[in-house]
């Protein structure tokens, strides 16, 4: 039987080291290692159960149309963000103001994933300061809140808010992860935050230098 990528087991070690080869040593963003991690974290939230299926459900579409563009015609084009939003600006492939034309350009669809990552950052930032009473759907909450919240729709963020209070407790949760002792996810998750932290930062960098962060 085959099984998808998104079903095999999670482990937070095998998103740290595709984080780690997201950026070049210029600071360019492999798209095919953000790909990568973006799928290591939709298998880990397919481990929490089918409450986030919906969450899930976007987010493989999201990186589908990615691998698509990786894989095609002009994938040599999309080898890093940069080359990607070059292009794709480049060549007027990407909705400007409102949505039409390209509603899967690279941009757009990017940096619907790329707002996420501003959660996961924020999510891990209260885990990594989290003590044994700390509740994972308040932080989850939270860190939503402050971030993809302000970009939903009232009935998504209803869902997702919803869905939230599903979340496991941290000891659950930290199984989950699969590095071992809770002092270890501490540590993995120490090695893992600024990784995420840089990788979202140089996005924010390139999306606002080219005036794309509020793409329809
Ligand atoms: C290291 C381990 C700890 C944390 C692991 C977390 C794993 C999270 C994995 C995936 C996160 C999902 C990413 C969701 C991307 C959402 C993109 C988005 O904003 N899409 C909306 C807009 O798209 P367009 O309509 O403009 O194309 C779309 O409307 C959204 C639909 C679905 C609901 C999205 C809710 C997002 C909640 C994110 C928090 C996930 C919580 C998971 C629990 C751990």
């Amino acid at each position: 039987m085959a099984v998808a990528l998104e079903d095999l087991k999670f482990t937070l070690q095998e998103v740290l080291d595709t984080f780690k080869s997201c950026l070049s040593e210029h600071k360019e963003v492999f798209l095919e290692h953000y790909v990568a991690g973006w799928r290591g974290l939709v298998r880990f939230m397919n481990c929490l159960g089918s409450v986030f299926s919906f969450i899930s459900k976007d987010a493989v579409n999201k990186i589908q149309i990615l691998v698509n563009h990786l894989n095609g015609e002009n994938g040599a084009h999309y080898v890093t963000i940069q080359s990607m939003v070059k292009y794709e600006l480049d060549s007027q492939l990407v909705d400007l103001t409102k949505r039409g034309s390209f509603p899967e350009s690279g941009c757009r669809t990017l940096l619907r994933l790329h707002r996420a990552l501003r959660w996961l950052e924020l999510f891990l930032e209260r885990l990594q300061t989290s003590t044994e009473d700390s509740n994972t759907s308040v932080m989850c909450t939270e860190a939503y809140n402050e971030s993809l919240a302000q970009h939903h729709t009232w009935i998504i963020r209803k869902a997702a808010g919803t869905a939230f209070w599903a979340l496991p407790g941290r000891a659950t949760f930290f199984d989950v992860m699969n590095v071992g002792s809770p002092e270890q996810v501490m540590a993995v998750l120490g090695d893992t935050l600024p990784l995420i932290s840089e990788v979202y930062q140089v996005t924010e960098d390139l999306y606002a230098q080219n005036n794309i962060l509020e793409l329809p």
